[in-house]
């Protein structure tokens, strides 16, 4: 297969988990990366990475496979306009915008221009991103290849229709979010018991990478809680305390929140 360059507009967080993940795994994908403002920001990314960086990404766009617009929700109007009139036909253009799917961008991107809506997490850093993803209706086999070969190497990834990535993007994109605040809490709670921040933190991360290599292995986390959890016993205690204050309630009302939040800033 020949080499994929990839043009990221945006060089945010997730631009640089993504493209920090590709570039460990792939040797023939090539990336540019570019913003609008933070020149700073691009020197910076240049002297960690082997990339190319631009403020002008219209200089580039004609030279690359695949565009994949890292900059927020809010900015999309702006680019994806004026990328409509450069853009060639067969150049393939991702999002991994919250509330921005297929449709949006075959809205805006008039000429059968083949697309996609990737729903990644910050952990395609460590090539272990759970990304949910939907095609548009001019996507060819060869998109797919050059799709499959991008998301394989940040993490595990599922195909799912455009609505469902909408109501999923809580669950695989900002759940990270709600488990580093756990941990977070676990920590706080920790150090009220006399020791050091730094020793809450050894106890709290190990215990939670145990636990995920645990949940890796075995994959049922109600078995695993069952093992943990003796009968009449201490962590029986904590669990009812969590499940009188409505713990699971509380966390999906959290995933609608998120949702309706990421659906408002794509109908923007
Ligand atoms: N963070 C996460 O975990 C996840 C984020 N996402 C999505 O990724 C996208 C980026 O989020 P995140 O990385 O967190 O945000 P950041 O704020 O870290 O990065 C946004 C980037 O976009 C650039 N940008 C802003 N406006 C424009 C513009 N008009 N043209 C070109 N570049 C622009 C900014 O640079 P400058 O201002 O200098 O131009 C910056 O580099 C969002 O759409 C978000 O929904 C999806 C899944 C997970
Ligand atoms: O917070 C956000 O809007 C983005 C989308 C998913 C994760 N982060």
């Amino acid at each position: 297969m020949k080499d994929i360059h990839i043009l990221f507009i945006g060089a945010g967080r997730m631009a640089e988990a993504i493209f920090s993940g590709i570039l460990q795994k792939e040797k023939d994908i090539h990336i540019t990366v570019s913003n609008e403002k933070d020149v700073q920001r691009l020197k910076s990314l240049k002297e960690q990475y082997e990339i190319n960086t631009t403020t002008d990404w219209l200089s580039v766009l004609h030279e690359v496979d695949v565009v994949l617009l890292a900059c927020p929700p809010s900015a999309h109007d702006e680019v994806l306009t004026k990328m409509n009139t450069h853009i060639r036909s067969n150049q393939f253009v991702i999002t991994v915008a919250a509330g921005i799917g297929p449709s949006t961008l075959e809205r805006y991107l008039t000429d059968k221009t083949p697309v996609a809506w990737l729903m990644p997490n910050t952990a395609a850093d460590v090539g272990k991103s759970m990304s949910i993803y939907a095609f548009g209706k001019h996507v060819k086999n060869e998109h797919v290849v050059h799709f499959n070969k991008i998301v394989s190497a940040i993490g595990a990834s599922e195909q799912l229709s455009e609505q469902q990535v909408h109501d999923l993007t809580a669950i695989t994109g900002s759940a990270p979010a709600f488990l580093y605040h756990f941990i977070e809490s676990l920590e706080d709670s920790a150090h009220t018991y006399g020791i050091t921040k730094k020793q809450a933190r050894k106890l709290v991360t190990e215990m939670i990478i145990g636990s995920a290599a645990m949940l890796d292995k075995h994959r049922d986390p109600m078995k695993l809680r069952d093992q943990v959890t003796s009968p009449g016993g201490a962590t029986a205690a904590g669990l009812s305390l969590l499940a009188e204050n409505q713990f699971a309630t509380l966390i999906n009302k959290a995933v609608q929140a998120t949702n309706e939040r990421a659906k408002q800033q794509g109908n923007k």
